[in-house]
This record gives C-alpha cells, structure tokens and sequence, in this order.
C-alpha cells in the first residue's frame, strides 16, 4: 500500500533520510519510534506529500506520491492551525466544507466521546482539548490512510489515555493504516500491531508487537534500547 523505495532526504546540508525501503499494508496501526531528530516527521511528510525525496520513490498503491494524495491520507502535524475564533462546531463544519471524506457524524460522536462542548471557542480550549479537537479532525476523515504526528506530546496522562482510547474505537481497521510518531512508547505499545526503529535516518528495526512478545519476549522499549545499544 505505501512503498519507499530507496528514498534519501536532504535538507541543504542535513540527510534527515538515507536510502530507507519500507512496505505497509492496510488494516495496521504502526509505531515509528527514534530518538529525536532520526527522520520520523520527516518520513510522515514524504507520504502526506509535503515534502518529496532527494533520491528514490514514494508510492502509495502504486502511484507516485504528488500533493494530489492528499485525498487519501489525513496529516496531523506536530503544530496546529486552527482558526481561533470558531467555535468547536465552525471548526468541524470548517473540515467538512474542505474535504469531501469528512465524517460529520463520526467527528460529532468523537466530541461526545471526548466530552467537548460543541459551542465553545477554540481560543478558550485547554492545551488538552485543542489536542483532541486535532485528533477527532484527523481520524473524522474517510481516508485509506492517517498520519498522526506526535499525538500525545505535552499531554498530561488522562489526555494521553483518553486520545489512546479514542484510536482504539474510532479508527477503521478494517479499512485504514494509521502511522503514529511517538516518544511515549509504553502508552501506545498496546494499539500498536507494528513498530518501526529509525536512528539517523535509517530504519533499524521494523517488527510486529506480538512477534516481539512472542519470540524474543521483549516489550517495545526494551527492543528499541537493545537496538540502540
Ligand atoms: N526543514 C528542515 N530544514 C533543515 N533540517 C531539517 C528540517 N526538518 C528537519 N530537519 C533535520 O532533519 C533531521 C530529521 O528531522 P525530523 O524532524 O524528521 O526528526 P524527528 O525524528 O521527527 O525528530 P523529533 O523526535 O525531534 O520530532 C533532524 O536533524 C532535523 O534537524
């Protein structure tokens, strides 16, 4: 479904990417984990087609990734946009009048989910609720494909439980791949059926959570700090 073949990122002098091949396939939730600055926002863009390689290819079911993919993939950045003086529910219909696969019923089920109120300012949201308004905007699209960058940084523990649990009931397995970054490793290791490790820019561990468990009897982080080693 998503393919990188060979792909190096350079920005001016920095490789934020070097010569990465990596296949996922629909239906997965899959952790990207690195220390900082090991090319995990940078990989998220090259399939949200914000930025394009240096050398290799990006394709998401066969086609090369172009701006155009944007109607397949749901982005959350590490920042969000939005617009200050709208209330929660201008801020859905907002979504709904930019992207023909905005799921209104599915984004109003997630507002009472999370509990927000529909009618309040988005400037007088705490930290915690802009935070959940950006994860109900990125999963309330019908999308095969969703990117969420940094979900749970900043967040106190019940945000970071309660945007977990959302994942869990909200996202469509059957039919989308979510791709997360984190540093919070133990919190997502439970939803997660995949974990890739990149350090410098190259991927050095891509492995399913349960094989982890299984066969070497180790959780996410510890597999990672042993790779690390
Ligand atoms: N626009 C840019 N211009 C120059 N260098 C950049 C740019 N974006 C990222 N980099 C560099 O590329 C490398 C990879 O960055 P990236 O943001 O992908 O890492 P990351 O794993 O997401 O980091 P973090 O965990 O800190 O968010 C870093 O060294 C970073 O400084």
């Amino acid at each position: 479904m998503i393919q990188f073949s060979n792909v190096t990122k350079h920005y001016k002098r920095k490789t934020a990417l070097k010569e990465v091949n990596l296949e996922l396939s629909l239906g997965n939730i899959i952790g990207l984990i690195g220390e900082n600055g090991s090319g995990k926002s940078t990989l998220l863009k090259l399939i949200a087609g914000l930025i394009h390689p240096s050398n290799g290819e990006v394709t998401i079911s066969e086609e090369k990734v172009t701006r155009r993919i944007a109607a397949k993939v749901s982005y959350l950045s590490d920042h969000d946009h939005f617009y200050s003086y709208m209330t929660v529910s201008d801020t859905l219909a907002f979504y709904q009048s930019q992207f023909a696969d905005f799921n209104m019923e599915k984004a109003k089920e997630m507002i009472n989910f999370m509990n927000l109120e529909a009618a309040d300012k988005v400037k007088h949201l705490s930290k915690g609720n802009r935070s959940r308004l950006k994860i109900i905007l990125a999963i309330a699209r019908d999308v095969p494909i969703v990117l969420l960058d940094e979900p749970l940084s900043g967040l106190d523990p019940l945000v970071r439980d309660s945007i977990i649990k959302s994942l869990i009931s909200f996202i469509d397995l059957e039919k989308q791949l979510i791709l997360i970054t984190t540093h919070e490793v133990m919190e997502v290791e439970m939803i997660l059926d995949e974990v890739i490790v990149l350090k410098d820019g190259q991927i050095i561990g891509h492995n399913h959570v349960d094989d982890l468990r299984m066969r070497e009897n180790k959780g996410v982080l510890e597999w990672m700090k042993s790779l690390y080693a």
